[in-house]
């Protein structure tokens, strides 16, 4: 109970106590902060005004976290602007492209696995086996490791990821510490963030750039790294130099796990409960994928990230303008993005799953600054099309192959109250399409 009214409370119910004000100050049991409401202010935080908006909270001093907070995710400044800049052209559509057969080598592995759960005729924990999905991709393309998870339980890799991701008393407990303790306590209890499952990922790549720089080469995101790193120590090159160390590159690729995985997982299992809830949307999707194949011979990276129903299914994006509000320098601002995604002075029935509101269509009724699954402005997700081509790669073949029902005596979906994940995993019935032929 003191989770959820710690976390629940302290923006959600802050959040709709304070109707007809734009923003609304609250105490992180010691740290002020803001909570901001409008639309209009989280574009101006989020965008015009970035440059005085642009960093993270710090988290620990401890010299055992050097790694850990070398992540893109944890850097500031001109530090997070260099390494930002060496990541973003790793994240391009071209660079997607030359991944995307590593990604469908992966999808096609999860549809087998499928196919053997629907001749078992066993429910599917579609969180687990999406989240087997997910490692094996990110093995292949951010660490060069093919893990085989989607078919061997005991995979060591996908086992230390659930456990770096794992939401567990101790870390329940770091996170509230981080969330409202000063720095010097922070420091003084020299709480590390360096767990073994971390350290287990950081050494994986250390030897894995080792073996690279002996001339091993896949073409993955550890290679574009590599390469940028090499491209910045050239003297010709155009763009500004960045020096990168070795710790960098690692914090990045152990960093693809940590915001990379769950999320993914989480949110393929979302709209597959969803899609098994409302099998007229599956149809609908199913029919767009359909002659997508019959149009184009196959599913391509263009295709399935240019569909428009299966976008809509996924998401919906947005940009610019704002109001006026002052800050005192290292005061938090939180963006309580759940509740300006359910606020009903935005969204017609925020709790109905109706991906129509997010097709091409109807984005003129999407206020700008109440979606922000992937964030806003120059911080925000730098994983995003990667994480879109691999969701959308795998519902559509599993769509393309399946029909999706809920479990009996599993329909009810129930949220984490700490995150947005479900407290038990997501059970589906997969029925072969094959079959009805
Ligand atoms: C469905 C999957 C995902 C969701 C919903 C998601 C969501 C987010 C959100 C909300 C942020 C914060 C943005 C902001 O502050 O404005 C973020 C940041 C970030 N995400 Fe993702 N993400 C996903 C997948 C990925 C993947 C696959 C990667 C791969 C590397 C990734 C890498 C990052 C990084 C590096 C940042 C920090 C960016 C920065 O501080 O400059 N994410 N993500």
């Amino acid at each position: 109970m003191l989770f959820k009214y710690m976390l629940m409370f302290l923006f959600t119910q802050t959040y709709h106590e304070n109707e007809g004000n734009n923003f609304v100050g609250a105490y992180e049991i010691f740290k002020p902060s803001l909570i901001v409401r409008d639309p209009g202010l989280v574009k101006r935080i989020m965008i015009q005004d970035f440059d005085h908006f642009s960093e993270r909270r710090t988290i620990s001093n401890s010299k055992k976290d050097e790694c850990f907070r070398e992540m893109l995710f944890l850097i500031n400044g001109s530090h997070w602007k260099g390494v930002r800049s060496i990541m973003s052209p790793t994240f391009t559509s071209g660079r997607m492209r030359q991944m995307y057969h590593l990604v469908e080598e992966k999808a096609d592995a999860l549809i087998e696995r499928l196919q053997r759960h629907c001749q078992e005729k066993s429910f599917v924990k579609t969180k687990t086996i999406y989240a087997r999905y997910v490692m094996d991709v990110i093995g292949t393309c951010a660490f060069g490791i093919e893990c085989n998870s989607i078919n061997n339980e005991e995979e060591e890799f996908c086992k230390k990821a659930s456990e770096l991701n794992a939401i567990s008393a101790r870390g329940i407990l770091r996170g509230i510490a981080l969330l409202t303790l000063p720095n010097s306590v922070l420091n003084a209890i020299g709480i590390s963030f360096t767990t073994p499952p971390f350290l287990f990922f950081q050494r994986v790549v250390e030897e894995t750039i080792k073996n690279r720089e002996m001339g091993v080469k896949r073409g993955d995101f550890l290679d574009l790294l590599l390469e940028q790193r090499e491209e910045q120590s050239n003297s010709n090159t155009k763009t500004p130099k960045y020096p990168i160390k070795d710790s960098t590159i690692v914090a990045q690729s152990v960093l693809f796990l940590i915001v990379g995985h769950d999320t993914t997982a989480g949110t393929m299992a979302f709209v597959s409960y969803y899609l098994a809830r409302n099998p007229h949307l599956q149809h609908r999707l199913r029919q767009e994928l359909r002659d997508i194949v019959e149009e184009h011979g196959t599913l391509t990276y263009q295709t399935i990230m240019e569909a428009p129903f299966l976008d809509a299914i996924f998401s919906g994006d947005e940009q610019l303008p704002g109001t006026d509000v002052i800050l005192k320098k290292g005061q938090h601002v939180t963006v309580p993005v759940w509740s300006l995604q359910n606020d009903p002075r935005y969204w017609t029935n925020p709790d109905q799953f109706l991906p129509d509101r997010f097709l091409p269509e109807n984005n003129h009724n999407v206020i700008s600054g109440t979606y922000l699954p992937f964030g806003l402005g120059p911080r925000n997700c730098i994983g995003m099309r990667f994480a879109f081509m691999e969701a959308k790669l795998a519902l559509a073949k599993v769509i393309l192959k399946f029909e999706m029902s809920l479990a009996p005596g599993h329909e009810e979906l129930k949220l984490s109250v700490v995150a947005m994940k479900p407290t038990d995993d997501i059970m589906l019935v997969f029925k072969s399409l094959e079959d009805e032929q």
